[in-house]
């Protein structure tokens, strides 16, 4: 009760309607502390400092853990009495009902439970231990289908929504191709746009991994590998995480070396193979020599120029859309709201959180000025509330993360940087305070509530400028199923070369501020006529002073 007492100071919130997000929100108080973010990443082999929170899961007791015979699984997985698919019509019938398009040749069956995977491919029994242990009962369309393709050995570039298990669909097939841990160096190399981002994956393969003592490093500051040290452990490890700077900067100083790399991912696969990241993508598929490279690409938007140039690079490919391809998860109540001018989403916004938010929320703005101005505006208005972007250090980044998913910071206001991928379960509603710059980029962002099949909300504020674009967002809305006015269904698709602009450069805004520029122009003019009339009365003062002074003098 204390923590609502504290955090909750101006801010309404209505726990009569939202009991249930109350209860999880007053327990957060006695939720014993998590362990440091970057400690927690840090693997043992690098933990220089001896932080004894930054120890990995141990094995199980049984050793190698292929003994199924250590901690007792709790429960079976679901689906297990289904038998086997057969035929390629019944393939068919069973991707139709969960929405699996797939284009190639010969594409293997997806399964239908997790016990016909670790039957149909022997899945080594610590992988069957830890998705029970995980609650991950009954596979996603994405891992019906991902998983086998992968564990045929072909080449995959999947689109499904956000929020549904795309990591778990490669992690596992990996996991299960390296057997165990060796020391020839690195064998699966998964690639991310951000840190947040490659930080996540890291806890989510320890989770997967329990029982094998996979050596897996995140490439970060911390284990620099132009670091003769770190460059020389890092040679007996067997999976590598990072960003594509990170990386390149390694190659280029010969520190890191990925000619045993069986396995590629590139994780937002759409966001890597843009300008900006393709260079060095480039750059890290040439240094990926093994011939026996298997390269597998996951996004929940792949436009078909992205598509196109992807084809270029892989072997024979199997392509699989969840859903509509570049639809929006359809858990989630889209809602759009015409604000007039920038100051009206001030407005909204005080209006909103005067009703009572349910937390927690995230705010989208374009850049990291407007997220500095709005949090300024926000942090005296009582609720709890921080601020995430790339000018802030790793760890302000890593703590606000932690807080955010432990319930501490209620509004979490945030650029780009934390539109993809990033999994707070929890997110009740998704505020697109600018009006996002890419359909991708909305996708993406809104993606961050209604995840793992959860109920969440979205609410995008346009103003004119951003009218002529509204209907991209539209089309999103009326694919995934929301409810769109009339009127907005009329509107007119922007051209491409507008909506190439509006990629490239974002809509010219008005600073984020309550005080309006005529009431700001008044202040100044007031301010300037207090000083003006301050420095009159030193003139006078001065002048009396000077005169007697004169009279000292002759005395
Ligand atoms: N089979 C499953 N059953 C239940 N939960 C699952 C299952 N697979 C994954 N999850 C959970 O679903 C959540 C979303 O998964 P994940 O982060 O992999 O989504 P994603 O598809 O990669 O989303 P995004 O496109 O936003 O990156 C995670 O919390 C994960 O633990």
């Amino acid at each position: 009760m204390d923590l609502f007492r504290t955090l909750g100071a101006g801010a309404k919130f209505n726990k009569s309607k939202y009991s249930r997000d109350f209860e999880v929100f007053r327990n957060a108080k006695d939720q014993s502390p998590l362990p440091d973010p970057l400690s927690a990443d840090v693997v043992p082999e690098l933990n220089f400092f001896k932080d004894p929170t930054a120890e990995t899961p141990k094995p199980s007791k049984t050793g190698d853990g292929d003994d199924a015979a250590g901690k007792a699984t709790p429960k079976e997985f679901e689906n297990a009495e289904l038998e086997p698919l057969k035929t390629e019509s019944d393939a068919n019938a069973w991707r139709k009902q969960n929405n699996i398009k797939v284009y190639g040749t010969d594409v293997p069956f997806p399964f239908q439970s997790f016990s016909e995977l670790c039957n149909r491919f022997s899945l080594r029994s610590y992988l069957r231990r830890n998705l029970l242990e995980s609650d991950y009962v009954k596979p996603t369309p994405i891992q019906m289908q991902a998983m086998p393709i992968m564990l045929h050995g072909r080449e995959v570039m999947a689109c499904a929504p956000t929020g549904s298990g795309k990591t778990l669909a490669f992690l596992l097939p990996i996991l299960h191709d390296l057997k165990g841990p060796t020391k020839e160096g690195f064998r699966a190399l998964i690639i991310t746009p951000t840190r947040e981002l490659a930080q996540q994956i890291y806890r989510e393969l320890k989770k997967l991994s329990v029982g094998k003592p996979f050596k897996t490093c995140v490439l970060t500051k911390a284990t620099n590998a132009t670091n003769a040290g770190v460059a020389a452990t890092l040679k007996s490890f067997d999976i590598l995480i990072s960003t594509p700077l990170r990386l390149v900067t390694a190659l280029k100083e010969d520190s890191i070396k990925l000619e045993k790399v069986r396995h590629l991912v590139l994780d937002e696969a759409d966001k890597l193979l843009e300008l900006g990241f393709l260079e060095q993508v480039d750059e890290i598929f040439a240094a990926c020599t093994s011939e026996t490279l298997q390269k597998s690409l996951f996004s929940a938007t792949i436009p078909s120029g992205v598509e196109q140039l992807a084809k270029t690079v892989m072997k024979d490919p199997i392509r699989i859309v969840i859903g509509s391809k570049n639809g929006a998860t359809e858990t989630i109540n889209q809602r759009l709201l015409f604000v007039g001018q920038e100051e009206g989403k001030l407005v909204a916004i005080r209006q909103l959180i005067q009703e009572g938010i349910r937390p927690p929320v995230l705010i989208f703005v374009q850049s990291i000025e407007r997220a500095k101005e709005l949090f300024h505006e926000l942090v005296y208005d009582g609720i709890n509330v921080d601020v995430i972007h790339s000018e802030r250090t790793q760890a302000q980044r890593d703590a606000i993360v932690q807080n955010f998913r432990r319930g501490k910071i209620w509004v979490l206001i945030a650029t780009e940087l934390m539109a993809r991928g990033i999994d707070f379960k929890g997110v009740n509603l998704v505020i697109n305070y600018d009006f996002p710059q890419s359909v991708q980029s909305y996708v993406h962002r809104i993606g961050r509530t209604g995840r793992a099949g959860r109920a969440g909300e979205a609410v995008t504020y346009f103003t004119k400028e951003d009218a002529p674009y509204l209907k991209t967002i539209v089309n999103v809305m009326k694919e995934s199923g929301c409810d769109v006015p009339d009127w907005m269904l009329q509107l007119k698709n922007p051209t491409k070369s507008m909506k190439k602009n509006l990629r490239q450069r974002p809509i010219s805004r008005d600073q984020i501020k309550t005080v309006s520029e005529y009431d700001e122009r008044k202040l100044k003019r007031k301010h300037e006529m207090v000083e003006a009339s301050k420095r009159r009365k030193l003139k006078t003062a001065g002048q009396t002073a000077a005169a007697a002074h004169g009279d000292d003098d002759e005395s």
